[in-house]
């Protein structure tokens, strides 16, 4: 370690650390007006600091959640955010030192995993992390966007004034979070999640609900911008999606037909939607539904990888050795023999060797092994296990987090 203190942040340090990440982030506007709407939700994360002397040169933040895991059960999860060093202390091994405490801290608390959404994706690799879900980003040209006439709607949609989503919204949520990688939303993103809809950071901001057969099956949230221009005056306005989850289907095709027939607008965009959702498909021209970016979303750490791995479930396969190698909490490496009937720590010889952050690329059941050994991340001493890995980890839905933060 450096000339510098990695250690929990204390009272009284929480506003000099809350200006630093606003300082590498590059938020602009009044630090003391973001303190006042951020503050309780900045307040409600474990944050560690990295010192020189008593100035604070680093943080991370995390705040206790659930992950979904495939079969249908929540793992203890650490959230986390907020990752900085000042940009005259970078590259010298403050965020490793910060990493290694934070790691550590996760595992004395007994989470099971941690995840975070990476500003760039060659930061947490290293310290274990890998992508395990992925997000696509697409966009409707809502003049092109016909349904098809054979796609049955039986729903119908009501928008929500700000108080009302605040009251209705996170109880929707909770019953809709059920893929693998969905997690509880933190009482700290709530609090944010209001303010945005109340208005103090941006008042744009509109609710709408879904109500099919059975009752509210799904909310959307969305922000229409305009485009109108001196030299394009009949522009219409994009909308663009930041929240939409549906119970089920219908709720989901429901919420979209109900955003394409919004007047004044052009282009519905969603930057980030499960890889196995395809609008295109409600549309004579599926076309109309452009796939314009797949990327990584949010990078899983598993802390304990027996645990982890005994809580997921598995398809039925010929069960795989996998040997795990992990630098950052090496009581995790081992042999694990994983098979629908569970997972056990074994000593007999593996037949995949990988690294941990290797390991959480599949475990949501996001990549696949064989793709996995071709980049060189998997050493297969025996390439049959590749299949067997690939059916046991492979679920039905794709993983998708749906939350940022
Ligand atoms: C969940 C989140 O909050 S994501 C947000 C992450 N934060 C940001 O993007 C804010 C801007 N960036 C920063 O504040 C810093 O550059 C950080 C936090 C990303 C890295 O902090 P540093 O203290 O410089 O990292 P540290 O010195 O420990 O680097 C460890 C290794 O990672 C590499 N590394 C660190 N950051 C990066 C990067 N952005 N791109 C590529 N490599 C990187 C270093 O080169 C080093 O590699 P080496 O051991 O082979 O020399």
């Amino acid at each position: 370690m450096g000339d510098y203190a990695v250690r929990p942040l204390r009272n009284g340090e929480e506003r000099a650390a809350f200006d630093l990440t606003k300082l590498v982030f590059h938020h602009g506007g009044s630090a003391g007006e973001r303190w006042e709407v951020e503050r309780e939700a900045f307040l409600g994360g474990r944050k560690i600091g990295a010192f020189a002397g008593d100035t604070v040169i680093g943080l991370t933040s995390s705040v206790r959640t659930t992950m979904r895991v495939p079969g249908g059960a929540d793992v203890t999860a650490a959230a986390v955010d907020g990752v900085v060093v000042r940009p005259d202390h970078t590259r010298r091994g403050v965020l490793t030192g910060m990493m290694r405490r934070q790691l550590d801290d996760c595992a004395a608390r007994g989470e099971t995993v941690a995840l975070l959404h990476a500003s760039e994706s060659a930061i947490y690799g290293r310290f274990g992390y890998g992508a395990a879900t992925r997000a696509k980003a697409v966009r409707v040209q809502r003049i092109r966007a016909r349904l098809r006439q054979d796609i049955p709607f039986e729903g119908q949609v009501r928008m929500l004034t700000a108080e009302e989503a605040v009251e209705a919204v996170p109880g929707l949520y909770r019953r809709f979070a059920r893929r693998p990688g969905m997690i509880e939303r933190p009482g700290s993103w709530w609090n944010l999640y209001v303010h945005r809809l109340l208005g103090k950071v941006n008042g744009l901001h509109r609710v709408a609900v879904h109500r099919g057969v059975d009752g509210d099956d799904g909310f959307v949230v969305y922000q229409a911008t305009e485009e109108r221009s001196t030299d394009d005056p009949f522009a219409g306005a994009v909308l663009d999606v930041s929240d939409l989850h549906g119970d089920g289907p219908a709720a989901v095709a429901g919420l979209w037909r109900f955003l394409l027939g919004v007047d004044l607008v052009d282009r519905v965009r969603a930057p980030a939607r499960p890889l196995d959702e395809h609008i295109g498909d409600l549309f004579v021209e599926p076309r109309a539904c452009e796939t314009y970016r797949v990327t990584d979303h949010t990078w899983v750490r598993l802390i304990d990888v027996a645990g982890a791995l005994s809580a997921r479930t598995y398809r039925r396969a010929e069960p795989v050795l996998i040997e795990v190698r992990d630098a950052f909490l090496p009581e995790n490496e081992g042999v694990y023999r994983i098979g629908g009937d569970g997972v056990e720590r074994v000593t007999a010889a593996p037949q995949l060797r990988m690294d941990v952050s290797t390991l959480a690329m599949l475990y949501l059941g996001d990549r696949r092994a064989g793709s996995l050994v071709s980049s060189g991340r998997i050493e297969a001493e025996d390439p049959a296990a590749l299949a067997h890995a690939d059916e046991l980890f492979g679920t039905w839905e794709s993983p998708w987090c749906g939350t940022s933060f």
